[in-house]
């Protein structure tokens, strides 16, 4: 019967026997996509170019075994966190308990009853449709449906430390709506609410790529991280928003130019970086800590500078990785 309240979800078989496999997808048909692979090393290249909303792992075979398979997912953080189901025909306490406390969610023996199949797997697809929107609470903000700010201060700690480590480029953009109380004051609340979100739209058009994270920073301030950006990639993308943002031509009577427009702040480094550029408030002073902080006080100050100048404008700065620290 189907399962109103249940999303169609993507599933994962993997059994080495052709022939359970079509016993457990029978047993299922109608949840959704079903996909299959017929060993451990298969399964584990399926689940991590698509990690599945469910797995379904038997616990023996030939190539790599089930419990093997269950410990590398563990240790990879795109499928850390996957709802795996072990199926087995081995099913002593040894067994079952390995499994459990490698964090598999269930545990079945062979052979697979379909009906008792079926009831599990739905209980586990509800946990795990459960716990998705938990984590997008988390994780989104509200209005926008932009990453929010801790979302944002996580990747910024992390894309710095990769960027020291692996010599990369990195860029960080702010951007604060202009005369924002003004547009408030004239036209309403719900309008600037609905104004938040078209900037959020255009974020999300011109940060596009992989690696690109676009969040609300709080109240009308958003930022747009960029992983393997150097400043011309942060000059292009800051060009997009301001570019796309003016053919939504949203009035703004109070405004600059009659329109809504942002101020953009921009903090970039990488090891080619060479010195400051366009700096708008001097050098670092000596001993200030390197931080991911400070980047996000760079790309602050510099929109400060964007908001002094007149607004409706973007400010970069370049951050030198080869001279002191980092
Ligand atoms: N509608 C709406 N307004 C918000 C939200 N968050 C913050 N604001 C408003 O954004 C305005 C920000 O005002 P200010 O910080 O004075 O800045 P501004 O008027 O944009 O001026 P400049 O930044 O100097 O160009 C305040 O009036 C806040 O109430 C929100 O979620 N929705």
């Amino acid at each position: 019967m189907p399962d109103a309240a249940l999303r169609p979800a993507n599933l994962l078989i993997v059994d080495d026997d052709p022939l359970i496999i079509q016993a457990i997808a029978r047993a299922l048909n109608g949840l959704g996509r079903l996909r299959f692979a017929t060993g451990g090393r298969e399964a584990l290249a399926l689940a991590s170019t698509e990690p599945p909303d469910l797995l379904l792992l038997d616990a023996q075979m030939p190539d790599l075994n089930g419990l093997e398979v269950l410990r590398q997912l563990r240790e990879r953080p795109d499928t850390r966190d996957l709802q795996v189901i072990v199926i087995t025909s081995q099913s002593d306490d040894a067994t079952e308990q390995a499994a459990l406390e490698l964090g598999a969610a269930d545990f079945l023996g062979k052979p697979v009853r379909p009906a008792v199949l079926l009831a599990r797997v739905r209980t586990q697809l509800r946990l795990k449709q459960a716990l998705d929107g938990l984590r997008q609470q988390a994780t989104l903000d509200q209005l926008t449906r932009c990453a929010n700010r801790h979302v944002l201060m996580e990747a910024i700690e992390r894309e710095w430390a990769r960027a020291l480590r692996e010599r990369q480029r990195f860029s960080l953009l702010l951007l604060d709506v202009d005369h924002f109380k003004r547009f408030n004051d004239r036209y309403g609340h719900l309008a600037g609410d609905q104004a938040l979100v078209t900037v959020a739209e255009v974020l999300r058009q011109c940060a596009g790529r992989p690696g690109d994270l676009a969040a609300r920073y709080g109240g009308e301030e958003f930022a747009v991280l960029l992983t393997g950006a150097d400043r011309e990639g942060a000059e292009a993308v800051a060009q997009c928003l301001r570019e796309r943002l003016a053919a939504r031509a949203l009035p703004h009577e109070d405004g600059v130019n009659g329109r809504l427009t942002v101020s953009i702040g921009a903090a970039s480094f990488g090891p080619d970086c060479h010195g400051w550029s366009d700096q708008p408030t001097g050098p670092v002073p000596g001993g200030h800590a390197w931080s991911a902080n400070l980047l996000l006080n760079l790309a602050d100050q510099a929109l400060y500078e964007a908001k002094r100048r007149g607004r409706d404008q973007a400010v970069f700065v370049r951050i030198e990785l080869d001279s002191g620290t980092p």
